[in-house]
């Protein structure tokens, strides 16, 4: 898992806030990572207290997150969510760079199906722009010819390296991840029609105009950005 930074008490405000979103009797897409986590626990001791909800878990982790406060799980077989929460690495004017703890080619199959896409994060990921190095999931014996690709695209990218392994992290999927580094990305549309095509790109991390509203922790409260 990727760690945390230092604006616990700030991703923890956003994370309740979005969970104080969550209705009875609905399905909720679970993001992964820090801020959402905070967001998962809060639905736990709500379900604790008597909610009724069912979630659709984005990776490993969340599913075990999950499991662990006692939400029930489904599939997106099953159904289809009312809501997801999730977290990002960036934020700019609702677009989104997501993908640091690998997980984003679930996160957005979940997040895209929801009926309402709840971001979640701390004030440190508000940015004018996009800038964040872009995750590129990779089938592994596409890296080569991926590579090439997105330096032809003017990208900067870097196999992921695992930090308790030797060698590369491997997602939730079998795949490897390229951190992809385009400086600003002055049209990040543009960018994610570019890359999706790519053989071998399972998915990238670029969200772009996904996200319904954004709860930006602070230092004393929360600031809700709506998009849609
Ligand atoms: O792959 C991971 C996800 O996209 C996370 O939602 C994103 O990296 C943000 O994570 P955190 O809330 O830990 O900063």
């Amino acid at each position: 898992m990727k760690s945390t930074s230092g604006n616990d008490g700030a991703k923890r405000r956003a994370g309740e806030s979005a969970a104080a979103l969550v209705e009875d009797g609905t399905v909720v897409g679970l993001g992964t990572g820090s801020t959402t986590a905070y967001a998962i626990r809060a639905l736990g001791d709500r379900v604790a207290e008597g909610l009724s909800i069912r979630g659709i878990p984005t990776s490993y982790q969340s599913r075990a997150l999950a499991r662990e406060v006692g939400i029930p799980l489904v599939t997106l077989e099953d159904a289809t969510p009312t809501v997801a929460i999730d977290g990002a690495d960036q934020v700019a004017d609702g677009d989104l760079v997501k993908g640091g703890g690998a997980a984003h080619a679930r996160e957005k199959v979940v997040d895209s199906s929801a009926e309402r896409f709840v971001v979640v994060a701390d004030e440190s990921k508000r940015a004018d722009a996009l800038s964040h190095p872009v995750p590129v999931e990779v089938l592994p014996d596409a890296v080569p010819t991926v590579e090439a690709r997105l330096r032809e695209e003017g990208g900067d990218p870097t196999l992921r390296a695992a930090v308790h392994k030797d060698g590369p992290v491997v997602t939730d999927n079998g795949n490897l991840v390229l951190d992809c580094d385009f400086g600003t990305v002055a049209d990040p549309a543009t960018l994610a029609a570019t890359l999706s095509p790519l053989p071998g790109v399972v998915e990238h991390g670029l969200f772009v105009g996904l996200a319904d509203e954004v709860h930006v922790g602070t230092a004393t409260g929360v600031d809700v950005e709506r998009f849609r």
